[in-house]
């Protein structure tokens, strides 16, 4: 890979080759986006002045059908970080056999500091900038971190303006008035909850004597911790960008989630619960039998990953764990469970919203819930058996997956 930053994603990419029979065409062509546009967004904010933002697309790989990825708004957003986030796509797609290759965009932006019409400007104009590129049969993108279903909303009226047809299809993640799916919100949860119980009960462990910590708070994090307490694990840490909370015996998750998401406090979750506070940091040294970190990226590096005590690591944010941190987890027995297979539920509802635009039905909230989960646990069982036929660890065996079904396409093609 080209850039210097893609270090963690060439890393992965090189352990999988070496158990996979990699066509080198193949190798040649992953190694390098297949179009990655960098765009200046003029928008008027509400005082008069004009700012201009930088955008960005990128559509890693379509070997297997139109690419597919967020657009995530940070004022951290560059094109080396769209690239990571695409060739992630690319992998997330492939390993859960969803018909779609990887693609991701983002704009440089501190969102917190733009008023809603501000936003609206923003979210137009980019879609009006990145036009010629994206389209349902291209390119489809969905939200990402500090961008909602409102926002695809936008710039999903932006498109259809544009293009001068309606095609709701060309994004999902809208809301349900304008062809929004049924359980998008808590997708990722659901589908990070289907693999925890799949490998606890593989492991022979009992949900009831199995404590969770988890880092991040938000949409994803929030939504499963939630989804674990009531399966009876003891989710005994939580935390957010302001502060941790712990206790032993378990939190009561419910009380703060009602304070954070419902009550939308601004105070820490350290100050919603009934446990003790403690340093965001000593939530991930924390000796629990489950970490999930789903927060944003690179929170274990080689500089804390020794500290980590728990048995097993479950990522739902993409690329939370460093390459380098990865070794010395290795070298530690501690198996992660990587972020391709652990947070896939949301494009794989984004898949369900994309075939009933297509088809112009709509699928109920059970039916849903239970293809989501015959989806998930199908990949679980397949990331599984490599995992046994060839003994490799969990990110390894669904790397070398994904891989060999890119292979296939691109060699088919
Ligand atoms: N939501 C989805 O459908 C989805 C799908 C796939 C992947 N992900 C990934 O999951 C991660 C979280 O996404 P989300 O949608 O839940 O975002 P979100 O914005 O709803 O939540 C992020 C949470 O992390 C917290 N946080 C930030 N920095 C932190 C730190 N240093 N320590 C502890 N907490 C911190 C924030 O306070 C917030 O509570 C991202 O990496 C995202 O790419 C999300």
């Amino acid at each position: 890979m080209p850039h210097e930053r893609l270090e963690d994603a060439s890393a992965r990419l090189d352990a999988a080759c070496q158990h996979v029979d990699l066509s080198p065409d193949a190798r040649r062509i992953l190694c390098a986006p297949r179009l990655a546009l960098e765009v200046s967004v003029p928008v008027r904010m509400d005082n008069g002045d004009l700012r201009v933002f930088e955008g960005f697309r990128v559509r890693y790989d379509d070997s297997r059908g139109p690419a597919k990825g967020g657009i995530r708004y940070h004022p951290d957003v560059d094109m080396e970080e769209v690239i990571r986030l695409a060739f992630w796509m690319t992998f997330k797609c492939a390993l859960n056999d969803l018909p779609f290759g990887g693609a991701k965009g983002g704009v440089a932006v501190d969102a917190s500091e733009l008023s809603r019409c501000e936003l609206e400007r923003l979210s137009r104009g980019y879609i009006s900038a990145i036009a010629d590129v994206i389209g349902p049969r291209v390119d489809i993108p969905a939200p990402d971190v500090y961008t909602d279903a409102t926002v695809m909303g936008w710039m999903a009226d932006e498109f259809s303006r544009i293009k001068r047809e309606n095609t709701p299809e060309s994004f999902t993640g809208k809301p349900l008035a304008l062809g929004g799916s049924k359980g998008r919100d808590t997708a990722t949860a659901s589908g990070a909850r289907h693999i925890i119980n799949a490998v606890i009960e593989r492991d022979g462990r009992d949900p009831n004597e199995t404590s969770v910590a988890i880092q991040g708070f938000g949409s994803a994090g929030g939504g499963l911790a939630r989804m674990l307490a009531a399966d009876g694990y003891k989710v005994v840490a939580v935390s957010d960008s302001k502060g941790a909370l712990h206790h032993p015996e378990g939190l009561d998750v419910e009380q703060i989630w009602q304070k954070k998401r419902v009550e939308r406090s601004v105070d820490a979750v350290g100050e919603a619960g009934d446990g003790e506070e403690m340093g965001n940091d000593d939530l991930l040294a924390l000796d629990v039998d489950v970490l999930v970190p789903a927060a944003l990226e690179d929170a274990i590096d080689e500089d804390n990953a020794d500290t980590v005590q728990a048995d097993m690591i479950f990522e739902v944010a993409n690329g939370p764990i460093t390459s380098a941190a990865d070794d010395i987890l290795a070298g530690n027995d501690i198996p992660i469970y990587p972020g391709i297979l652990v947070n896939a539920g949301g494009v794989t509802v984004s898949y369900f919203e994309w075939r009933q635009n297509r088809t112009g039905e709509r699928w109920d909230e059970d039916t849903v819930a239970e293809r989501l989960e015959r989806r998930i646990l199908r990949t679980t069982h397949e990331v599984f058996d490599v995992m046994d036929d060839r003994d490799l660890p969990p990110r390894v065996a669904a790397y070398a997956l994904a891989l060999e079904r890119l292979d296939e396409a691109i060699m088919a093609k």
